[in-house]
């Protein structure tokens, strides 16, 4: 890879939250963890994808690597300069940022013809009487048509109104252009339209791309190396090609899976993920995706397949929280249903998909020992003893971004010291 252009290290962007006005004035609340240590860097003429789950902190880290946004910690450089020796005016013209909802980013008492013009003219890039003919040619170059330049932008399509977007975006000649969900809102054909004229405009003028979205059918197109964050976190990074055709980390594997029309070199089946994605004011320890991770890492000491290993940890996991609405309706305090212990561990097993018996006798003789006291009623007993018998090192150890050539990923299975069942697919 060149030089980057843009280089983050260790970047954090964290939100207060505050429920009320006394917490708000002692300055107390819950620390959103947006962006947690984050290291990216992007080159002169490249794309970059960012992709995840909505909330896991894409465009709040988007938006901190162009100075949108002051970072919590950690730092943020373009051109090896960091963004705080840059004038507003000086970075504005090298980046620009082209918003989620173009609608929402266009002032709507303005004309088409203003809104292109202004940043030619706050940034006085073409003299005044030129302006018009560089507004019409801005407008062309991006599919539309200048004698609707005196139009307001509720008088256009959503596609039309993000080429507004984009030629007053262009308006500036910047080097990086930011692309936050630049065709969420768009129809399928519409989409492939305006990803198509970013390609064009890139080959044109040599620009540079972070095109942020949460479908990876999206960034697949345009880019050439993908960065997928979870939770606030890079998981795995590299070029599109590589993720796509060797999807290593599991959680990149379940966002390929879920493509509608999957690229023809997948061959896995689809990944449903367990649970919803936790909170980042209190992201779980070690690795962030365990909780819902397919193929988390069994315990050295047992023979354990990591389907029923997953299942286990999820019952673990629920039994930890608390959440118990599931558990009265399988162990009735009235004896409704599940006449016999044996009736109900077996219900348990069924309703977390745990094999019955487990591969491992062993292992077999704890799940037995912890479902009876979940029976008995001691939940908190029965998650104490799962706990210390199946504990995980996913759980325990955060994982590096491991390097495989110019791929990186966080993630134990590629971790030399903890790898267990290193590269099995989560859909084998
Ligand atoms: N102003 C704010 N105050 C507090 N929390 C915030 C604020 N803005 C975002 N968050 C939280 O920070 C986390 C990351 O949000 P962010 O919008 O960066 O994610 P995202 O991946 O871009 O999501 P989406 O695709 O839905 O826009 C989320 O949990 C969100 O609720």
């Amino acid at each position: 890879m060149t030089d980057p252009l843009l280089q983050a290290s260790d970047l954090s962007a964290h939100y207060t939250t505050t429920d009320g006005f006394l917490e708000r004035l002692l300055g107390i609340g819950d620390t959103v963890r947006a962006v947690d240590g984050v290291d990216l860097e992007l080159s002169a003429g490249e794309t970059l994808g960012l992709v995840g789950e909505s909330g896991c902190g894409k465009t709040t880290l988007a938006q901190t690597l162009v100075g949108l946004r002051e970072p919590t910690s950690g730092s943020v450089t373009y051109r090896d300069k960091p963004l705080a020796a840059w004038s507003r005016a000086a970075l504005r013209t090298n980046v620009q940022y082209l918003f989620q909802d173009p609608l929402a980013s266009l002032n709507p008492q303005q004309p088409v013809t203003d809104i292109v013009s202004e940043p030619l003219a706050i940034h006085d890039i073409v003299p005044a009487d030129r302006r018009d003919d560089r507004v019409a040619t801005l407008l062309e170059r991006v599919g539309l048509d200048p004698l609707t330049a005196n139009r307001y932008p509720h008088a256009f399509s959503g596609g039309q109104r993000q080429r507004i977007a984009l030629a007053r975006a262009l308006a500036v000649e910047p080097e990086l252009l930011v692309c936050d969900e630049p065709v969420s809102a768009l129809d399928a054909s519409e989409q492939a339209r305006i990803c198509n004229l970013l390609a064009d405009l890139q080959d044109e003028f040599g620009l540079s791309y972070l095109v942020v979205s949460h479908d990876l059918s999206v960034v697949e197109h345009v880019a050439d190396r993908i960065a997928v964050m979870y939770l606030g976190e890079i998981v795995d990074i590299g070029p599109s090609d590589a993720l796509f055709e060797d999807a290593a980390h599991p959680y990149t594997e379940a966002l390929l899976s879920a493509i509608p029309e999957p690229d023809p070199c997948w061959t896995g089946e689809r990944i449903v993920l367990e649970g919803d994605v936790p909170s980042p004011i209190d992201p779980p320890a070690g690795c962030r995706f365990h909780t819902r991770c397919p193929v988390v890492i069994p315990p050295d000491e047992f023979d354990l397949e990591p389907a029923a290993f997953r299942s286990m940890l999820t019952l673990r996991k629920r039994l930890e929280v608390g959440e118990d609405d599931w558990l009265e309706s399988l162990v009735p305090r009235d004896g409704r249903h599940g006449d016999t212990a044996t009736g109900t561990t077996e219900a348990i097993r069924d309703r977390f998909d745990i094999p019955s018996p487990l591969a491992d006798p062993e292992a077999e003789a704890i799940l037995e020992r912890a479902l009876e006291a979940i029976v008995a009623g001691n939940v908190g007993g029965a998650s104490e003893q799962l706990g210390a018998a199946f504990e995980t090192p996913c759980e325990t150890i955060e994982p590096e971004l491991q390097a495989e050539g110019d791929h990186r990923v966080a993630c134990h299975r590629f971790d030399d010291d903890r790898a267990g069942d290193r590269r099995s697919r989560p859909s084998e």
